[in-house]
């Protein structure tokens, strides 16, 4: 059986192949609360002018969080099922570096369905930037990638990106908020056609459009 065999609400499901999968609803406030904290902290590391006894200070803290945090891991591969309006179900890696739940650098949080597509705001500080001031280009790419392979996934057309274009139409500002959205334009055989754009201040700074390729998945 392919992906593309499968209906809408009956999309494969990670557990049966092997994976941990998670209910987004079950994980604790306090790691997502954490998550936020790191995500600043990241932000603060790559920008901080302090003393070099408050630097040595602040490693040595770092280590025996990581050491007391890494203790207890999740598998890599690890999921989380998202229950969508519509009876609709995806699953995404918990630690997606664009949208993982529970992954500091994951910038991509809110999405949500919306006009037959999909929508996100995010704001993206000091720790994307690219050019002075200004979000790199491949962050750019990263958020639209995701968004658009969520589209697809959401959709029922679950795949991998084959092919991804961006036009950079301006530069993608720092400490701005944002506006993602994107929805299928196309469906031929295998090959899902995406296209999304983001906008600052509703005027777009990047448009992309992906061909999603659905895999087959082995039945179980
Ligand atoms: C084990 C089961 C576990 C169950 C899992 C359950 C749930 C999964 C959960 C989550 C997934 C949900 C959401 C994911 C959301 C976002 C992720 C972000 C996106 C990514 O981060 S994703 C990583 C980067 N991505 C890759 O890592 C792909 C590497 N790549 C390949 O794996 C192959 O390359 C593949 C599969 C793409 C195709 O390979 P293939 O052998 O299956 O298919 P084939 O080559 O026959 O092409 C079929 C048709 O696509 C056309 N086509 C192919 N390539 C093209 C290209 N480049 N440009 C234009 N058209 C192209 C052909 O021309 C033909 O078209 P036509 O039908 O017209 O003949």
């Amino acid at each position: 059986m392919t992906v593309d065999a499968h209906p809408i609400a009956d999309l494969p499901n990670p557990a049966d192949y092997g994976f941990t999968v998670i209910e987004r609803q079950e994980l604790p406030a306090d790691l997502l609360t954490l998550v936020d904290r790191v995500r600043e902290l990241v932000d603060a590391v790559a920008h901080t002018e302090a003393d070099p006894a408050e630097l040595a200070a602040a490693s040595r803290t770092v280590s025996e969080l990581t050491e007391r945090l890494g203790a207890r891991r999740r598998p890599v591969g690890a999921m989380t099922r998202q229950d969508w309006e519509g009876g609709r179900v995806d699953y995404n890696t918990l630690a997606n570096a664009v949208s993982g739940v529970t992954n500091p650098v994951a910038p991509l949080r809110n999405l949500r369905v919306e006009d037959g597509g999909l929508r996100a705001e995010t704001t993206l500080n000091g720790a994307y930037e690219g050019p002075p001031g200004l979000v790199h280009g491949g962050w750019v790419a990263a958020l639209l990638d995701q968004v658009l392979g969520e589209t697809s996934a959401v959709f029922g057309r679950m795949g991998l990106t084959a092919n991804l274009t961006v036009d950079y139409r301006r530069p993608t500002p720092l400490n701005t908020p944002l506006t993602v959205v994107s929805r299928i334009t196309g469906v031929e055989r295998r090959k899902v056609f995406v296209s999304g754009e983001i906008r600052c201040a509703g005027e777009i700074t990047a448009e992309g459009s992906a061909i999603m390729v659905r895999v087959a998945i082995p039945e179980v």
